[in-house]
């Protein structure tokens, strides 16, 4: 008996063993193909069109898209995607169908990561999503609590200036690049943890280390979202899940010390309100997100998008403008003179000059079209059925609106690879998601809810590095992309200052 059931048992194996597959093939393949999908590429089975997409998947669809057209089908595995090319198509995404497409899908990074949707970013739509969505665009990134963080900014800008003086004076090339995202997380720390907590024993430079290592862990693809059955033995032989588990400890682990400090010591009058001091504020008066309390595990998932957002978003932003700006003296002197004429001599350029500096706006807004941050939104995924440009687009699909494709789509702009500011002369294309042909912070519902801190960031540090310097350069400006979740330049920009206004602030 014993001896049969083992030979049934070695028959039946390979069969075992194939059984996930066949499911998956079936399941992918026969029974949930939508009647009238947008166009999809061939695809391999197992794989779908993943092997399509290369390290730069912007780029990739793109190129389908050519073929396709602007909404196209794309297979991850088992996955099927919907990424759409053109303004029309977005807006039909963020606008028209928004409220049938504002939720995510259920991530492996949003459970190892995002302390299983908790946060904001890449939590799934519902009641508990639209308290913390109000509780963060009322309480941390209002208008009012930005301008509260001015201050802040100019102090930690002005260290940049000093050193960068030094280096002037010297004559010695920077790392423009690592200065840059050195300034905003420093920003971001004392806006979260304060000074008092940055005083008494973080270490920045590790900080910024562990972050950077979030930023690399958090681009990576994880196997598991797109080969549902076994993809999880793939991260785990990757390393993929281990390199994610001590990345999220480590960040765990400062923003756990950052809370116990913040609770045993007393502010100071002259100590500015910080984030973590709003939300434990928030917590003491038993604010409820969805039908809980709010704990310190719900903190520290806020103050995680607050770092994953925010920091690299607003820096990449700032390098992408310097090195257009070093590849086109032009513009770069148009512009100098443009916040010169109007700063004068005062020593420094102020929040209030910000809004006559016309010529600025379009150098940034020309950055985004060519540079999108998050060159593909966050996924979004369907909740009812509904139609794209006439297709039909099942609950269960993934979204994705390809910004990058929009800002090159040369059916929208002209020499649409150019770096050419002046083109919004007269344009009534702005940023802040109601132009559906340039979406630097996405758009509806699920749009960034800090636009107001990352431009002001953006603003006022670029305005005043080109008031106080020139700059020089020595070695060709790269514009290679760096493969990841948001658009790094491949190679660090290396520039030399030259003193030209001396800082009054
Ligand atoms: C120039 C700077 C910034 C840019 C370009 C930017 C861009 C974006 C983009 C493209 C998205 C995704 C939108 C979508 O999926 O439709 C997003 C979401 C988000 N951003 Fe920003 N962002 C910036 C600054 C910031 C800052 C400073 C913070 C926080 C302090 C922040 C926090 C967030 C959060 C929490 C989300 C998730 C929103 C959600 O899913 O509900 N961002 N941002």
């Amino acid at each position: 008996m014993s001896l049969f059931s083992f030979q049934i048992s070695t028959e039946l194996l390979p069969w075992l063993l194939l059984l996930p597959l066949l499911l998956i093939f079936f399941k992918t393949f026969l029974l949930r193909s939508p009647k009238n999908p947008p166009p999809c590429p061939p695809r391999l089975p197992l794989l779908g069109n993943f092997h399509q997409l290369g390290s730069l998947p912007h780029r990739s669809l793109r190129d389908l898209s050519l073929k396709y057209g602007p909404v196209i089908t794309v297979y991850l595995g088992s996955v099927r995607t919907v990424v759409v090319h053109s303004p029309e198509t977005a807006e039909e995404v963020l606008k028209l169908h928004d409220s049938e497409c504002c939720t995510r899908p259920k991530l492996s990074i949003t459970k190892s990561f995002f302390y299983d949707g908790l946060g904001l970013g890449f939590t799934q739509w519902g009641d508990y999503y639209r308290d913390v969505r109000k509780l963060c665009v009322l309480e941390l990134f209002s208008v009012k609590r930005a301008n509260s963080f001015r201050n802040l900014r100019e102090e930690e800008l002005s260290r940049v200036v000093d050193s960068l003086s030094d280096s002037a004076a010297s004559g010695s090339q920077v790392d423009l690049t690592e200065k840059l995202v050195k300034f905003v997380a420093g920003f971001t720390c004392r806006m979260v943890f304060g000074l008092s907590f940055l005083g008494s024993g973080i270490d920045n430079e590790r900080f910024l280390e562990i972050l950077t290592e979030a930023n690399r862990v958090i681009g990576k693809f994880a196997a598991e979202d797109v080969l549902p059955v076994f993809g999880w033995i793939i991260d785990r032989i990757s390393g993929l899940e281990s390199s994610r588990r001590k990345s999220f400890t480590d960040l765990d682990t400062f923003y756990r010390k950052a809370i116990d400090d913040h609770r045993e010591k007393k502010k100071t009058e002259e100590e500015r309100e910080d984030l973590i001091d709003v939300l434990l504020k928030l917590q003491s008066q038993e604010t409820k997100l969805g039908s809980t309390r709010i704990t310190d595990k719900h903190i520290r998932a806020i103050l995680m998008d607050v770092f994953v957002a925010g920091v690299d978003t607003s820096a990449i932003t700032m390098d992408w403008t310097m090195a257009e700006l070093v590849r086109h003296p032009r513009v770069m002197k148009k512009l100098q003179t443009e916040i010169r004429e109007r700063v004068g001599e005062k020593g420094k350029v102020t929040y209030e000059d910000l809004e006559s500096l016309v010529y600025m706006k379009m150098v940034i807004k020309e950055t985004w079209r060519l540079h999108a941050p998050s060159p593909i939104l966050i996924p979004r995924e369907a909740i009812s059925k509904f139609k794209i440009k006439g297709y039909d687009i099942y609950p269960g699909t993934r979204i994705h609106v390809n910004t990058w494709a929009i800002g090159r789509n040369p059916d929208v702009w002209n020499d649409p690879d150019e770096f050419i500011p002046e083109r919004f002369v007269d344009s009534n294309v702005e940023t802040k998601g109601t132009s559906f042909e340039l979406l630097p912070f996405g758009s509806g519902r699920r749009g960034c809810p800090a636009m107001n801190v990352g431009l002001s960031t953006v603003e006022f540090t670029l305005a005043n590095l080109l008031y106080h310097f020139d700059w020089k350069v020595t070695e060709e400006v790269s514009i290679e992309e760096a493969p990841g979740l948001t658009s790094h330049r491949k190679h660090p920009l290396h520039l030399v200052p030259l003193n030209v206004i001396q800082r009054k602030f």
